[in-house]
């Protein structure tokens, strides 16, 4: 098992540099998703950790072994792939037992460590079948197998269910977090879903253009994001335009928000970040808060979605338990609260997250 340190790494393809300067740990054993738009850089990135793109400044480390030079083969990763990337000609067993045959494993240990992750990847039923006769799913499943039984010290997967269809996509999901648990092993994980990144990740880093923005756990870059881009990339958010002043957050219709961590900062604009589900609605005035209009709604089963107007002019989305008496149609006043708590408070230009400490 490996922890992997990147310090410093560059990327260039000719003049175009995609990586400018890139620092990054993780740690042995946990499952570390790269999440970012199309274009971000994901691949590269973990093309570099694999070998397979030159460096153009920088340091990768897997624990204190430089390896910057080293042959990919030598590197004891694993791979996986969003087109599976199984050989074709090879029945299942033999595609699962290609690595350990290839490293000259014995006899006895070649059929045990196939059979271990033949089961493990619950697909020693279709042993003797050939790839084409296999679905997505079980395809991606031969190729998870194929790429742990040769026991690697780091597993890289890019975007490996993109592929599969919604449903399989949610079952494998729980069959990759299961088998990277009980393995143990360090694992790189590309993605551009956001909620796949949240369901299966111990660690997040959300890039874009190259830089990362914030690295955190899911729920940490969830509740208390580094700037606006985070925001708004993992999960849906309300950005209201206020005023900080004396460390009060004034709203343009009077309502004002005091909190203990902005008490010390300088008078700014900022932006106020509230998620759909965290404005607390009510038919009333509540004396605070905020007036709005429903423009129109969603039902969505479990909820139902509002796109409402603000007083303040802002456009806004609300999420609220459905109910079978919904009653705020198109035109229906209502008046939201907030719960401070929740809220998080941006830098006018959202590069900072002001609730953050330096
Ligand atoms: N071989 C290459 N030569 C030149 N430019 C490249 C090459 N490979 C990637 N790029 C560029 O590098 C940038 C990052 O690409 P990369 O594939 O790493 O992004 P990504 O975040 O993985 O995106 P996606 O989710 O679409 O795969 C892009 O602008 C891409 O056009």
């Amino acid at each position: 098992m490996s922890e992997i340190r990147i310090k410093d790494a560059v990327k260039k393809y000719g003049d175009n540099t995609i990586i400018k300067d890139l620092s990054l740990d993780i740690k042995d054993g946990e499952l570390f998703t790269l999440l970012g738009p199309s274009g971000c850089g994901k691949t590269t990135l973990l093309r570099m950790i694999a070998g397979f793109n030159s460096i153009e400044g920088g340091s990768f480390y897997f624990n204190d072994k430089l390896i910057n030079d080293m042959d990919p083969s030598k590197r004891n990763i694993g791979m996986v792939f969003q087109n599976y990337a199984i050989f074709p000609h090879l029945t299942v067993r033999q595609n699962v037992e290609f690595g350990l045959k290839n490293r000259k494993a014995d006899k006895d240990t070649l059929k045990t460590e196939t059979d271990k992750f033949l089961n493990a990847m619950q697909i020693m039923e279709y042993q003797d079948r050939m790839p084409e006769r296999l679905s997505g799913g079980q395809q991606q499943r031969v190729a998870l197998a194929r790429a742990l039984v040769i026991k690697p010290d780091v597993l890289l997967m890019d975007e490996p269910l993109s592929n599969l269809d919604a449903k399989l996509r949610l079952e494998m999901r729980v069959v990759i977090r299961n088998i990277q648990r009980e393995v143990g092993i360090t694992t790189v994980y590309v993605t551009h879903d956001q909620e796949e990144a949240m369901a299966i990740s111990d660690r997040i880093a959300v890039m874009k253009d190259g830089v990362i923005q914030h690295v955190g756990t899911p729920k940490n870059i969830y509740h208390r994001p580094a700037n606006v881009f985070v925001a708004t990339f993992i999960g849906r958010t309300n950005l209201i335009k206020a005023e900080l002043k004396s460390g009060v957050i004034h709203f343009s219709n009077g309502f004002t928000i005091e909190l203990d961590r902005l008490k010390d900062l300088p008078d700014q604009s900022v932006q106020v970040s509230i998620r759909p589900e965290e404005f607390v609605l009510s038919h009333e005035a509540q004396g605070s808060g905020f007036k709005a209009v429903v423009n129109d709604s969603v039902y969505l089963g479990l909820n139902t979605q509002y796109f409402i107007k603000l007083e303040t002019g802002d456009e806004a989305q609300i999420v609220r338990e459905s109910t079978m008496e919904d009653d705020y149609e198109p035109g229906s006043e209502m008046y939201l609260g907030v719960n401070k708590e929740k809220i998080n408070v941006f830098t006018a230009d959202g590069e900072r997250n002001l609730l953050l400490s330096e």
